[in-house]
């Protein structure tokens, strides 16, 4: 018998995910089926987005080899029927307060900064680069947490070693690009590009360092179609685009309204919900009809 979601207690919940505590050790991370766009969590949820997104986090998670804040297995008998196959049972870590993004290609706040000192994060790139370029090697560009609802504010790496101290900045450097390049290597391999992602960390009582929160998900990285990709040219999300063009070309919303998106027709919604699948299927290799959860 599994417990019920009103059992655990809430301790966060984010645009589209929620922290629950489970007891003194234990987590409960559950993702939901709600999508952002434009800065705007729309009215319209996908379904299986929150059931998709965890079995990635699962996927790269085992695949990485990388010590993780992971307590149990997808379907641990902890876990509400309510929220099964979209939650994880996860060690409760004391979080390093720096959001460690790993970049591979330059676009979205990266590029902004590029354009106007030459760098992102304090490290000088070579000039005459343009949306989409290949950073390489990739670059560690850490952040701040922001406040929900706010963007996280782009720091330097002196800047995280101030906060932390430098044998944990390093570490955490050095950890984010080890594990963005893995995972890039996955993906590339199947025909995905790994533009950029953000890691969090948390040490455990014992004092290790652990990877945390959700990894290699659509939600926390940028995807392009490896077919596609052109430095310069449009840069498709892999997973959001078919939602960003109907908003921006198709349903007369527009993002400078200062309205929210209007809902999503069904068919976009069952276009998103497919391309979630392809691409957990494509770079998983397994099938997300095995996934725990979903209609019963
Ligand atoms: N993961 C994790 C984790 C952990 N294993 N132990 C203690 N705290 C956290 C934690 C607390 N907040 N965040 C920020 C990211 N949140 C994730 C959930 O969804 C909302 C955003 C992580």
């Amino acid at each position: 018998m599994r417990p019920e979601l009103s059992e655990y207690t809430p301790i966060y919940s984010g645009k589209v995910r929620e922290l629950y505590e489970v007891d003194d050790e234990h987590l409960l991370l559950v993702a939901s089926d709600r999508i952002s766009a434009y800065d705007y969590i729309l009215d319209t949820p996908i379904p299986d987005k929150g059931r998709v997104l965890t079995a990635m986090s699962v996927f790269f998670f085992d695949a990485l080899g990388v010590p993780n804040h992971l307590a149990g297995p997808a379907d641990d008998p902890r876990i509400p029927d309510a929220v099964l196959g979209r939650a994880l049972v996860t060690r409760r870590l004391d979080m390093v307060p720096v959001e460690c993004v790993a970049r591979g290609y330059l676009t979205g706040s990266g590029l902004k900064e590029y354009r106007a000192n030459g760098e992102v994060c304090g490290v000088s790139l070579p000039a005459g680069l343009v949306d989409g370029s290949r950073i390489d090697p990739p670059i560690f560009t850490p952040a701040t947490k922001a406040a929900v609802g706010d963007h996280d504010e782009n720091v330097s790496f002196e800047r995280v070693a101030e906060d932390v101290g430098i044998e944990l900045a390093t570490r955490l450097r050095d950890l984010t690009l080890d594990v963005y390049a893995r995972g890039a290597d996955i993906a590339r391999e199947r025909g995905i590009i790994l533009a950029d992602t953000k890691f969090e960390f948390g040490r455990s009582s014992d004092g290790d360092l652990l990877l945390a929160d959700e990894v290699l998900t659509p939600d926390s990285s940028r995807y392009w179609d490896g077919a596609l990709y052109a430095p310069g040219s449009a840069l498709p999300s892999f997973d959001k685009q078919i939602v960003r063009d109907w908003l921006t070309k198709e349903s007369g919303w527009s993002t400078d309204s200062g309205t929210p998106p209007p809902p999503l027709p069904s068919d976009v919604v069952d276009r998103t919900r497919a391309r979630y699948i392809e691409a957990y299927e494509r770079i998983s290799g397994l099938s997300f009809d095995d996934w725990p959860g979903g209609a019963a």
